[in-house]
């Protein structure tokens, strides 16, 4: 059906903010038809300025306030909401835990399930600087070596030396890594010629152990000055305990290659995340807020109910977080994971931590699954943590088979977690217990949460 489109380019309207958008815009309706205006907010009356119109929806900018929020935080430096870092920096803390508690209550409701209850979203004490690792571009502007972000979209450098969002002693590191490639005259990789050498700066902190990771990715092979680079890095970074080159010299938006060389130090560094020590080399995956990650998962492990007599599959496992702490509390834990350089530092963290009692597996979890049935396999609890587009129907379907009694779904997309909310439900599964959302990423739109299922034979 065709729509009437009643906004025009470049014309100004007078529009009352109806809603947030699950991206984070306001949205006003003009004549009915959705106009999406960043950094507007519900109830805020404001003067729109349309600047693109597609088909069904059009995008505006705000030239003007009439009434603002009483959940707006004045944000004195619009780049952490240019760029990306902060897009919900304007909205107060406590109004962002509401915004993603409604956001899986909404979608509840319109799958007919508004019989399961959210609870308040579990947010942080201090929501900013959380983040233990960076990954900054750099780049050449007007003749001087810079690091940043990039603006929303597009591969425009913001310099920036305060991530708003990461660990402070991270942004001192890349200060630091900076001003030697501006002494020691290192040029930035240009992706219009490939030429050039230095593409990206990446700092990871272990929250507890204080270790710190400092890695260049380079274009090219050689690194000019290598030897005054990592000096002038141990002197001004007094935690660094491992600097190393990973080298990219392809044409891609991929930020690192395959090859690291360490120049300095250990090729790793370590962390702990529930008591576990883990090993973080540059390539490995590893959770970027480690308080809130505890506190996701130890929601996950509280609602398993585990007395050390049960088997529990962790599907989706990644570099086994969760298996590897669950299994102090099961017989035996079986973690089953598509990328096989996880999977390896899966088996290397447990043998690492001494835990004999958790098996991991490279391969689709939906295959796996199909597997261990096969098998005979009888799991007490079936934990899943899947990527955004959430469980796949034969993994669910094999869960029923197997009778698993309970699943946790440990979930990072609300719409997906609705869907297979419902699917679980075919299989006889049924939420149990409120929905817990945990703020993961604050500042930003992202909506984490724990759901609880058992099966009830019904
Ligand atoms: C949200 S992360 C889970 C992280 C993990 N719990 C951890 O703590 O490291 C989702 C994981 O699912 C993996 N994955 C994606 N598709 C998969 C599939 N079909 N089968 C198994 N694993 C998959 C991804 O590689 C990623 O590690």
């Amino acid at each position: 059906m065709k729509v009437k489109v009643p906004v025009h380019k470049n014309e100004e309207y007078p529009a009352k903010v109806v809603d947030l958008s699950y991206e984070g815009n306001g949205v006003v309706k003009i004549d009915d038809f959705p106009v999406f205006v960043p950094n507007a907010l519900p109830g805020e009356e404001v003067t729109v300025k349309i600047t693109k119109v597609a088909s069904h929806f059009a995008w505006g900018r705000v030239m003007a306030w009439q009434t603002k929020s009483p959940d707006r935080v004045d944000v004195k430096d619009k780049k952490y909401i240019q760029t990306g870092i902060a897009p919900l920096g304007h909205l107060k803390y406590a109004a962002q835990l509401k915004f993603k508690q409604h956001q899986i209550e909404e979608l509840l409701e319109k799958a007919h399930l508004d019989d399961i209850e959210v609870l308040p979203t579990m947010g942080m004490d201090q929501p900013y600087h959380y983040r233990n690792k960076a990954q900054v571009p750099v780049k050449m502007i007007r003749g001087q070596l810079q690091t940043g972000f990039y603006k929303r979209g597009s591969h425009s450098l913001v310099p920036i030396e305060d991530f708003y969002i990461q660990d402070p002693k991270i942004d001192s590191a890349i200060v630091v890594v900076r001003n030697l490639l501006r002494k020691y005259h290192v040029t930035p990789y240009d992706e219009r010629t490939s030429k050039g050498v230095i593409r990206t700066v990446m700092v990871r902190r272990g929250y507890y152990s204080h270790e710190l990771m400092v890695v260049l990715v380079t274009n090219t092979r050689r690194l000019p000055m290598a030897d005054q680079i990592v000096n002038g890095i141990v002197a001004g970074v007094p935690e660094v305990k491992s600097i190393v080159q990973n080298i990219n010299d392809k044409r891609t938006n991929r930020l690192l290659g395959d090859r690291n060389r360490t120049l300095w130090g250990k090729d790793e560094i370590h962390d702990q995340l529930l008591g576990i020590d883990f090993a973080i080399s540059p390539l490995s995956f590893y959770q970027v807020n480690p308080q809130q990650t505890e506190r996701l998962y130890q929601t996950a492990i509280d609602n398993a109910g585990l007395d050390g007599s049960q088997t529990v599959i962790d599907a989706y496992c990644g570099i086994g977080t969760i298996s590897l702490a669950v299994a102090k509390h099961a017989k035996q834990v079986y973690g089953v994971e598509i990328v096989p350089a996880a999977i390896e530092d899966a088996k290397h963290n447990a043998k690492r931590n001494g835990i004999k009692n958790a098996q991991f597996v490279v391969g689709k979890a939906e295959d796996q699954f199909a597997k261990w049935q096969a098998a005979g396999l009888k799991p007490d609890v079936v934990i899943v943590d899947p990527p955004r587009k959430g469980v796949a129907e034969t993994l669910i379907e094999a869960t029923g088979q197997m009778a698993s009694k309970k699943v946790i779904y440990v979930s990072c997309n609300p719409a997906t977690l609705v869907r297979d909310i419902k699917r679980f439900g075919e299989q006889g599964y049924h939420v149990v217990k409120p929905i817990q959302p945990v703020d993961q990423f604050p500042q930003t739109t992202h909506v984490e949460s724990v759901t609880v299922l058992e099966r009830t034979d019904k």
